[in-house]
């Protein structure tokens, strides 16, 4: 047979060491490649009978799953790229990952905490300047469903100001809450506490104006789990006790208070619920296509009758190190890129599009230079004193330490849908400004950063974790070592949710197969430093407080303090080295392909299109343009549902 008809789309190698397409395919845009040579390809390998879609979309993650669904619903071809297995159909990962009290499992500061290795990708930091030169093993979900597989379920959104930030530095007032509720809302359906099993006092709450019907049951379904925290309620009077007033809602523009948070809940049986249920109702239609196990190598870009680049493939492989087929997916419309924070601009990077020194360091020919791709990084730190408490209070210590506690509490899970691994751990949350006396604290210049955060922008979350926390190496294993003598434990995090220290994102390698350099840079900013140690003395006064005495084990919280304990920490000097040591992340990373106006530093417009290229996006929460407080699910679903309409509108 003529090769051009066994191998429709395969590219050919020209004498420049650019590939070029063998066959003409309708209505793809021919032309030689801007960005030269492909990895791994050209390959003979069997290939695909159809390799040309509408879309071609990088990473079956939280956007990526649901964006891809999205566009298939009005008979769109869809092709969506992941590297990673589906985790449904494997034996290991599918318990831990579908268990809500399972998410702690493999998610360790602690490579060797490596559990869950079958869906991550492993990603370690580069040694931490702020975090006393430690390297923090940071999980990234690679499976179908992305970090929605991995993450602790936490569901809330973010508050009207914040998104008015986003407002401004977009230049597009459509970024704004109340334009956006309405994405919020269609991304889910909401099914309320049951509180006949949940029996808590006091009682979970939550706006019914905050949700509407959904567009379709295949859609993430938000809950609660049927059994809350023993330890939650406590830290809620305690809460109450500070000043910090219980709130009806965190889903509705605001976070200032105390409330149990939703969660990413299947509330028909209880089990994680992840952007994979969008896939219930897609992989219906013939028209939408998911590959597993390939990985996106580079982003085709050819010159266009316009004289732009314009995205027009991406070329892939099923095995990292070329071991398996090679070849490419043709996009006739648009190619999303949604391969997270990490890997979304490594992929524009390997593709030519990025920092010029940095591309021409790993020869890779430059299509297009922006200073701003993988800069900017933003994330979330969290850390937390550990209190000994009544080892009646059945806390994580529990199912760490008792294996037949454990046992018969998943048994308890799979057929009563009951008990603590019903619970995602974190199950209440607190948000807070700093008072004046903390702002004084940090200096004239400090406090003018602090204050320019818009009015309800809190400046700090506490989140209930009922265990030791410690630096969150194993918490399986620490909890397991801390509790063999029937001793119980908890603990309140304190979280900074408006940083001001930035990271960054860089290429190892110009091929996707080499994970890109992760520098958080967390606590690198001396006002962080000084909002941290506020933020831990404040985990302090809440264990202190007369609402937290009926559970501590001696009922007096300096005792009772187990790590790091009053007798070694104390000074604002040994809190700050503490924190070091012991800081871990809240997952957030962000972002590092920031829609934002270009003189304000972005890699993307308000459409989501990357600057300078024709038929890009990037859908992700590499796209934010700033990471809003608190936990990034909702407002990543909630960009998914605005890129659908976005792209369609484009493409009429
Ligand atoms: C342990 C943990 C706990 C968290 N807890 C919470 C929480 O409680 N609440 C909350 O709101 N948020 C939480 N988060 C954060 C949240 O999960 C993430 O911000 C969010 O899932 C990121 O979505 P995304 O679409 O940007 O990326 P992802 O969901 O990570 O998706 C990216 C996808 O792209 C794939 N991919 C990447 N590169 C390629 C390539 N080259 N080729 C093919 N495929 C590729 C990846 O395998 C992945 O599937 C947590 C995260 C973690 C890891």
């Amino acid at each position: 047979l003529p090769l051009e008809e066994t191998l429709p789309g395969i590219a050919r190698g020209q004498e420049d060491g650019t590939f070029e397409p063998l066959q003409k395919r309708q209505n793809v845009l021919q032309g030689p490649l801007l960005n030269g040579a492909i990895p791994g390809l050209p390959d003979l390998s069997p290939i695909l009978s159809n390799n040309t879609f509408d879309y071609v979309v990088v990473g079956a993650g939280t956007a990526g799953f649901t964006l891809a669904a999205r566009l298939s619903e009005d008979g769109s071809s869809v092709a969506v790229m992941e590297a990673g297995i589906d985790y449904e159909l494997s034996l290991i990962n599918n318990p831990f990952a579908n268990t809500p009290g399972g998410d702690v499992v493999g998610v360790g500061s602690d490579p060797a905490d490596a559990l869950q290795d079958g869906i991550d990708w492993g990603f370690l930091t580069v040694p931490q300047k702020g975090a006393n030169n430690r390297v923090i093993r940071y999980a990234r979900g690679k499976t179908g469903g992305g970090s929605s597989v991995r993450d602790f379920m936490i569901y809330q959104r973010p508050t009207v100001q914040t998104m008015g930030v986003w407002q401004t530095l977009t230049g597009d007032v459509n970024w704004g809450f109340s334009q956006r509720f309405s994405d919020f809302k269609k991304s889910m359906t909401f099914t309320p506490p049951r509180h006949e099993l949940r029996q808590e006092i006091p009682a979970a709450q939550y706006d019914p104006a905050d949700f509407g019907s959904s567009s379709s049951i295949a859609s993430l379904s938000v809950s609660y789990p049927n059994t809350p925290q023993n330890f939650s309620k406590y830290a809620q009077l305690s809460a109450n006790e500070l000043g910090t007033q219980t709130v009806k809602s965190f889903n509705g523009g605001s976070l200032l208070g105390v409330q149990y948070n939703s969660a990413t809940i299947n509330a028909n049986d209880g089990t994680r619920s992840t952007s994979r249920k969008f896939y219930d109702e897609a992989s219906k239609r013939s028209n939408f296509q998911i590959f597993y196990q390939m990985m996106a190598k580079k982003i085709l870009l050819v010159k266009n009758a316009k004289g732009n680049p314009q995205a027009t493939g991406v070329a892939y492989s099923t095995l990292p190190g070329g071991l398996g087929t090679t070849g490419i997916l043709y996009a006739r419309k648009e190619v999303i890129v949604s391969g997270g924070a990490f890997h979304s601009p490594q992929l524009l990077m390997v593709s030519g599009i990025g920092p010029q020194a940095q591309l021409q360091a790993q020869s890779i020919p430059v299509v297009v230079q922006n200073e701003n791709v993988g800069q900017g990084m933003q994330d979330h730190i969290f850390f937390g004193p550990a209190y000994k408490v009544d080892p009646n209070l059945h806390t994580f210590t529990d199912l760490a330490a008792d294996p037949l506690y454990l046992a018969d509490e998943f048994l308890n899970f799979t057929t009563n849908q009951l008990g603590p691994l019903t619970n995602h751990v974190a199950d209440l949350l607190a948000w807070e400004k700093l008072p004046g006396s903390a702002l004084a604290s940090l200096g004239s210049a400090g406090a003018a950063k602090i204050a320019s955060f818009p009015a309800d922008w809190p400046i700090l979350e506490h989140f209930s974790a009922p265990g030791v926390v410690g630096n969150f190496a194993n918490l399986l294993a620490e909890n397991a070592a801390a509790g063999a003598d029937g001793s119980r434990f908890a603990s309140i995090l304190g979280a900074l949710v408006a940083p001001l220290s930035r990271g960054s994102v860089t290429l190892a390698s110009a091929d996707t197969a080499t994970l890109p350099v992760i520098d958080p840079a967390w606590l690198t900013d001396e006002t962080d430093q000084k909002v941290a140690i506020y933020a831990f003395k404040r985990v302090r006064q809440y264990f202190a407080a007369k609402a937290m005495k009926p559970i501590l084990f001696t009922q007096n919280a300096t005792a009772d303090e187990y790590l790091p304990g009053f007798a070694t920490v104390n000074t604002d000097a040994e809190i700050l080295n503490w924190i070091r040591d012991n800081l871990m992340t809240v997952w957030h990373a962000s972002c590092t392909c920031s829609m934002k106006t270009k003189n304000q530093g972005g890699v993307l417009d308000s459409r989501l299109r990357v600057y300078g290229v024709d038929a890009l996006r990037v859908v992700d929460a590499s796209s934010f343009p700033i990471l809003p407080p608190g936990h990034p699910q909702s407002t990543i679903y909630m960009l998914a549902e605005r890129a659908n309409t976005l792209i369609k509108q484009d493409n009429p």
